[in-house]
């Protein structure tokens, strides 16, 4: 994308119709730089994420995307700037703290324990919140996770263990949900059932921000999207805008 479209982009992120300013913030994160090292790969980068709502970060490889989410949930700590859940600055705070605000992390390798059953990896993890569902609604809420209850995560399907590490996350009482790259690897039948579930957490108000690079996918489950670029946002998008340039993105991610 040139720097032209670039320059837009940081124009609408603050005057646009998608300015911060309307929605309630469940997560802030703002002016977040990020290292590994001497080389710096996030800049300045400034985030919101409202309850119950579904917030995407789309970008090429090796544009800032998992660090960004890794930083949020305090994996990775060579940052500057703040991350703000629900009014507080948990940016000095450890993942273990920022896990007990309520933030959960789902990797993109699912962390499934293989030696484990489903019911284990579901209750090995304490609960660290007063909103954590309870294994009956976690069961509803997943049947397949139900019937597999006694199956070793070995057992399971790739989306099985996608549904699994949601499902264990949501046991301990996460409200922000951290999901890289939810579809990866999956068949099309696995992805849009895992876009379903999606749609269905945020119901429960849940909310959910996804690294994700199906752009397609992305446009099914989410509210609005963050472009980003060597580790800027660079556009900010509502789905409607974000469906409208598809082909664009598409190219620009050059997919
Ligand atoms: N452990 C690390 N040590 C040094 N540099 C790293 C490390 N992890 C990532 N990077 C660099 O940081 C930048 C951002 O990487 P990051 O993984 O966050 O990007 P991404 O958008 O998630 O891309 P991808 O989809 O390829 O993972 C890249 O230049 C990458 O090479």
């Amino acid at each position: 994308m040139s720097d032209d479209t670039r320059t837009a982009g940081s124009t609408d992120l603050t005057t646009g119709a998608l300015a911060t300013q309307s929605r309630s913030r469940m997560l802030e994160v703002s002016g977040l730089s990020a290292w590994y090292g001497e080389a710096r790969v996030l800049t300045d980068v400034s985030i919101d994420v409202a309850p119950g709502e579904v917030v995407t970060l789309v970008g090429r490889n090796g544009a800032g995307k998992t660090t960004l989410l890794r930083s949020v949930m305090g994996l990775h700590r060579q940052t500057e700037g703040s991350v703000g859940f629900d009014g507080t600055d948990l940016a000095k705070r450890s993942a273990d703290a920022r896990a007990r605000a309520g933030i959960g992390w789902v990797p993109d390798d699912r962390g499934i324990y293989s030696s484990l059953t489903v019911a284990e990896n579901l209750l090995l993890p304490p609960v660290v919140h007063a909103d954590a569902w309870p294994l009956e609604r976690v069961y509803e809420f997943f049947p397949v996770l139900h019937e597999r209850r006694d199956f070793p995560g070995t057992r399971l399907s790739g989306g099985e263990q996608q549904m699994l590490a949601m499902a264990r996350v949501l046991r301990m009482g996460s409200r922000l949900l951290l999901l890289d790259e939810p579809s990866e690897g999956l068949a099309p039948v696995i992805v849009s059932r895992i876009g379903e579930i999606i749609r269905e957490i945020k119901g429960h108000g849940v909310a959910v921000l996804l690294v994700e690079q199906n752009v397609k996918f992305a446009s099914t489950v989410a509210d609005r999207h963050y472009l980003l670029a060597q580790g800027r946002v660079v556009e900010h998008l509502g789905n409607e805008d974000f469906r409208a340039r598809e082909g664009e993105l598409l190219t620009y991610l050059g997919m």
